[in-house]
């Protein structure tokens, strides 16, 4: 993690090579909000050191044939990983520099701002498209951003945007022509909060996104559950291997 001067702390995933969230990649993440948080930072950009994808989602491979502890665990992380983000009082946003499907555009999405690099990247939550239900709090996550009529076809159709479309909704706020100029429209954003009182701000943000973040609060161990018995279907089991075999094909074309 770097900070930068002006005390924004600006995160890079760094897991080669899509940033698909492992139970690992998940825990670095909710150890590195912490310390934001600690160290009182104006705010944070998270970004990605893969010049072509933002982050590829959950990582399949934690779903597929999985530890039934383990699969827990990761579970329970990524929704602490959510709370922590979507919930967090000081300020977030995200450099988009690549692709971000499914849980890239959940991380995206749990930030306040968005800069997308221009370019044949995409994002939305592609869920349905994959046969499976994107869960309350991805859902809301995505309504809390783009209208919910538009919110409701894009979840159902599993639509992935291209970045003219997503500027075109809202999905995100602005595009950039490279990485560090996505970083700099950020650090703006970020930096229209300096004359700003930081616990008013704070409050006014987590008021504003309470009633999501007590649903999932209020819910968890069912949430986990659902889950559980979702990917313990051998329906599921299958699709995640039929997937996988297409991701790897299509990797060595
Ligand atoms: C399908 C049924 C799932 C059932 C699960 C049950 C409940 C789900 C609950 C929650 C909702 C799920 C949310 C998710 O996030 S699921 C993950 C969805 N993600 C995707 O669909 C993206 C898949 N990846 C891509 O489309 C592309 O990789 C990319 C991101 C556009 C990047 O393309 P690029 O050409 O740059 O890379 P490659 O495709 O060549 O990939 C390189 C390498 O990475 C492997 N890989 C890619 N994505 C994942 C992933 N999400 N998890 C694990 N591994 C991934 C890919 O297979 C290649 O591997 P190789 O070994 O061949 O090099």
């Amino acid at each position: 993690m770097a900070v930068d001067n002006d005390g924004i702390a600006v995160v890079t995933l760094q897991r080669p090579p899509v940033n698909s969230l492992n139970l690992d990649l998940l825990q670095a993440m909710n150890n590195t909000f912490d310390d934001v948080a600690k160290n009182k930072s104006k705010g944070m950009i998270l970004t990605s050191a893969s010049p072509t994808v933002f982050s590829a989602g959950l990582d399949i491979m934690e779903m597929y044939k999985p530890d039934p502890k383990r699969v827990e665990t990761f579970w329970v992380t990524l929704q602490d990983m959510w709370l922590k983000l979507f919930g967090a009082s000081f300020p977030t946003a995200a450099a988009i520099n690549g692709h971000a499907p499914a849980g890239g555009c959940l991380i995206a999405t749990s930030c306040e701002y968005r800069v997308m690099l221009s370019g044949k990247f995409t994002i939305g939550l592609n869920e349905t498209a994959l046969g499976i239900v994107a869960p309350t709090w991805f859902q809301d996550s995505l309504r809390h951003t783009i209208p919910t009529r538009q919110a409701e076809i894009a979840l159902t159709t599993g639509k992935m945007f291209t970045v003219d479309e997503a500027l075109k909704v809202g999905l995100i706020d602005e595009t950039a022509a490279d990485k560090a100029e996505a970083i700099e429209k950020c650090k703006k954003f970020i930096k229209r909060f300096d004359k700003i009182p930081s616990l008013a701000r704070g409050m006014t943000k987590q008021i504003f996104r309470q009633e999501v973040l007590k649903k999932l609060l209020t819910n968890r161990q069912a949430d986990t559950k659902q889950f559980l018995d979702l990917v313990n279907q051998p329906k599921v089991q299958q699709s995640l291997e039929l997937y996988l075999a297409m991701l790897k094909q299509k990797s060595q074309k």
